[in-house]
């Protein structure tokens, strides 16, 4: 198998590094060598932090997503150099365990950005629950418009598939999806990487670039993480949305652009807000469509499907036959609270499935993490419920009851109306219809 790895490593044609959690080097191809003039052989087993920055290297080692990243690589002349990385986090028995990382020089991002995303449809998304279902025909009806949209939920739970779909079924769908996750980037790049620059703007400027927003015109953008952009960059965001032109770093016109704008974000924006960590007004005006996409521990009739979606998916790939679970082992997945969402249910499937254990899947053959409902998963439930508790204040009234009254009379009282207050709150549609019902709400 090792000899096998490595001919693949030589077979390959790009600079591509396999490093471990640890930052150590374990493999690369040959490229990599001739790329950054570098001793293959001194290389490996060495740390990737011979390569790339110690700050860049504690980014890739918090990934959890295929993401590209700017890197900054020390050449042998002391100097550093900027290149585009595509990442690649590789799971093995249930846990990220190593990272893949092909180099490729700046200029090819523009072109590697329209290539990487395979995009997904509304087909992608899996599952039968009501809760599910909603969100998904809440956000097949505000597809083709050019609405803003405002995606949010936990972790893992699905906001770039659905940010995709809606691309998708837009009339923007043959323009260009341009994604950007707004924490993976340092701060002093994220407003380049937004805007673009011209030449010279700043030290390192060779040459123009245009940013994502330019990237997108024509089609969507899909800012991630935009509960982290820093307070600077908010203003200059303000400012594209609401005249959709942007200027680059270092020049003085303005280029109109024509771009959908997808945010997302996982974090409690109306604390921030709250906080002055984030502008009011952009709030607004990002927060168009919100669409809340509930954690999977919230619909657990949709963990079967997915297993099951996910065993037939991943045996194919490993060319192995899919695997049946005790019964025991499936309860216990049953009820496990799933903090991670469906990547985190990815992870355990594929550890399934690569496991050496015939074809039955037992309780012995579960994580070591997921054999007990641990104290992360009673914290992660305190959490959620604190949050949610926190939502339902959030608009500074002391009165749930009022709030909700006020909703519906501004969304209307029909379904829709109540998925858009449900989604307002942050709260699932069931526990907006239980509330009605506890406040006797007419
Ligand atoms: N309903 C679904 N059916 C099938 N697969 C799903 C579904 N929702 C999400 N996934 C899969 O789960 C993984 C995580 O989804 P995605 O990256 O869209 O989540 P996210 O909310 O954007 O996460 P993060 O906030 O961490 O960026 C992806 O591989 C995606 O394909």
């Amino acid at each position: 198998m090792i000899e096998e790895v490595n001919s693949i490593f030589s077979f390959i044609q790009d600079p591509v590094l396999l490093v471990d959690v640890d930052g150590k080097i374990h493999n690369m191809s040959h490229r990599v060598s001739r790329f950054f003039n570098k001793i293959r052989n001194v290389l490996i087993g060495g740390p990737i932090t011979e390569i790339i920055s110690d700050s860049d290297w504690v980014r890739v080692k918090n990934m959890k997503k295929q993401q590209d990243l700017k890197v900054s690589v020390k050449l042998e002349t002391g100097d550093q150099k900027e290149y585009l990385a595509m990442v690649k986090p590789l799971v093995s028995n249930g846990e990220i365990a190593s990272f893949l990382i092909n180099v490729t020089p700046i200029m090819d991002s523009k072109k590697k950005v329209h290539e990487q995303r395979v995009l997904y449809t509304f087909n992608d998304v899996k599952g039968i629950s009501d809760s599910i279902q909603n969100v998904v025909d809440i956000a097949k009806r505000i597809a083709p418009s050019n609405t803003t949209v405002l995606l949010r939920g936990e972790s893992g739970t699905g906001k770039e598939i659905f940010a995709q779909a809606i691309h998708r079924e837009s009339h923007r769908k043959d323009g260009p999806f341009i994604a950007l996750n707004c924490a993976a980037i340092p701060e002093s790049l994220l407003e380049s990487e937004l805007f673009g620059h011209v030449k010279g703007a700043f030290t390192g400027s060779s040459a123009d670039k245009p940013g994502r927003f330019e990237l997108a015109n024509e089609g969507t953008i899909f800012l991630d993480e935009i509960g982290d952009l820093p307070l600077p960059l908010q203003s200059k965001l303000l400012r594209v949305v609401q005249e959709r032109k942007i200027e680059r770093v270092g020049d003085t016109k303005s280029t109109p652009v024509n771009v959908r704008i997808i945010t997302a974000t996982h974090r409690n924006l109306e604390k921030l807000v709250a906080n002055g960590q984030f502008r009011e007004d952009l709030y607004y005006r990002l927060n168009v469509i919100p669409i809340t996409i509930p954690p999977l521990r919230e619909r657990r009739e949709d963990i079967p499907i997915l297993i099951d979606y996910y065993m037939k998916k991943f045996s194919e790939e490993f060319f192995r036959s899919p695997k049946r679970i005790s019964e025991d082992a499936f309860e216990l997945l049953l009820s496990n609270l799933w903090p991670g969402n469906i990547r985190e249910l990815q992870n355990v499937v594929n550890h399934f499935v690569q496991l050496e254990i015939g074809d039955l899947v037992t309780i012995e053959s579960l994580p070591n993490y997921l054999k007990h409902v641990n104290e992360t998963e009673r914290r992660v439930e305190k959490e959620a419920a604190i949050n949610e508790k926190y939502s339902m204040k959030s608009s500074n009234r002391i009165n749930e009851k009022e709030i909700i009254i006020d909703l519906l009379d501004q969304y209307g009282r029909d379904t829709i109306g109540k998925k858009r207050v449900a989604s307002h709150l942050n709260i699932s549609l069931p526990t907006l219809y239980r509330r009605i019902s506890k406040f006797k709400i007419k």
